[in-house]
């Protein structure tokens, strides 16, 4: 087949939809210069900061909110929808899309819609298991799923005949030579090159919890000679940190450069949102991972092959207290060895051609 000409991304609400998107956006570029990329976003969602800042077309479409469960008779559906998917119609027209790639996220559904209506290849790319409400309701419309991580195919029935490819990662993230990165990254936050550095971050919103917990420990942690290097997270209110600790602790609201921070970071606090886990095996990144409690269990799922498999920690919300913090993190963060075996052991288990095996997929799908 020839080169593709345009294509339809769709995906929105929090950067766990929107990275691989931009991610599998700079791939499409990469093989077509000449294509034409158009994005399909909410009018709140955060792909309204990060998509024109990576430089692509973002067109809005009316919001509406999908119901929390799946017995959504389409006949009843509000007119909201169909004005959505009207809207999602003719962006599909204007351009002459080929194929609508999904990412997740409500805004997918009206562009799944549009283009189920138009016959148009569909492909949906999900990360989660169970599947977000969104791509199952998508997945009515096409059988061509892709999935980031082997658990998903055991662990949920609609996803059992996908196809694994990965996840889409940012160049910057899976091209990054860390030891090489690392004294310009130290450079950049002001930390120690003489000292551990933990790297705190909860997910592109960020995570009350872990800020709360592990700024109530800053005391203990900097006393024992370990640095902080703390994302805020993009939807998360400031907390306090005392500002005579005698080792540097660095609050950035949020990180636009996130290779920054891994390339600066020998131990990483996170959430389990699957973009992160990915991130973080791509790179070997050992992790102690806290995974967010109220989601039907999808990040514990993420991070528990990465844990089995000897590449982190795991422990439950509950538990992350400044005494856990100290108990744990405090003799493995000065544990250089056990360090280098985790990153080892999470670089087994994590990939970084997702990018381009999605590509392989899509291209399957039109031609
Ligand atoms: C609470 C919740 O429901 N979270 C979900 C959400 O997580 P969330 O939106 O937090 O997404 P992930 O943890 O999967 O990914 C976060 C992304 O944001 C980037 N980042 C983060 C902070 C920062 O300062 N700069 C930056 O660039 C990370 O590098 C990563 O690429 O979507 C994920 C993917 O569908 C799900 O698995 C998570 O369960």
């Amino acid at each position: 087949m020839g080169p593709l000409r345009s294509v339809v991304l769709a995906g929105g609400g929090t950067g766990g939809h929107i990275y691989p998107l931009l991610a599998f956006a700079d791939a499409l570029r990469r093989h077509f210069p000449q294509i034409r990329i158009t994005t399909l976003g909410s009018p709140k969602g955060m792909e309204n900061q990060l998509i024109p800042a990576a430089g692509y077309d973002l067109r809005s479409i009316p919001a509406f909110q999908l119901p929390r469960s799946l017995n959504l008779d389409l006949l009843r559906t509000p007119d909201r929808m169909y004005r959505s998917a009207h809207a999602a119609g003719e962006i599909i027209d204007e351009v002459q899309a080929e194929v609508v790639v999904g990412f997740g996220g409500y805004v997918s559904v009206p562009a799944y819609l549009a283009a189920w209506r138009r016959e148009l290849p569909i492909v949906i790319h999900e990360v989660n298991v169970p599947p977000g409400v969104a791509n199952r309701m998508g997945m009515k419309f096409t059988k061509r799923v892709a999935v980031g991580f082997p658990h998903q195919l055991e662990q949920a029935e609609a996803l059992r005949n996908a196809r694994l490819v990965g996840v889409p990662l940012r160049t910057g993230i899976t091209h990054m030579d860390r030891p090489a990165l690392r004294p310009q990254a130290l450079y950049h936050f002001g930390l120690r090159p003489d000292l551990p550095v933990l790297f705190v971050s909860g997910g592109s919103s960020g995570a009350r919890t872990i800020n709360l917990a592990v700024a109530a420990a800053a005391k203990r942690l900097a006393h024992a000679g370990i640095q902080v290097l703390h994302v805020q997270g993009g939807r998360n209110d400031p907390f306090e940190v005392p500002n005579d600790l005698p080792v540097p602790y660095v609050v950035v609201p949020y990180l636009s450069d996130m290779q920054l921070g891994y390339a600066a970071a020998d131990l990483m606090l996170c959430r389990g949102g699957a973009i992160t886990v990915a991130e973080t095996t791509a790179l070997g990144m050992p992790a102690i991972y806290v995974p967010y409690p109220f989601s039907n269990q999808e990040q514990r799922r993420n991070a528990l092959p990465v844990v089995e498999a000897g590449g982190g920690l795991l422990v439950d919300n509950s538990e992350l207290t400044p005494d856990w913090i100290e108990r744990n993190i405090v003799p493995l963060a000065r544990d250089r060895q056990r360090l280098a075996q985790m990153g080892t052991a999470a670089a087994g288990y994590g990939r970084r051609d997702g990018d381009e095996q999605l590509l392989r997929f899509v291209l399957e799908a039109v031609s």
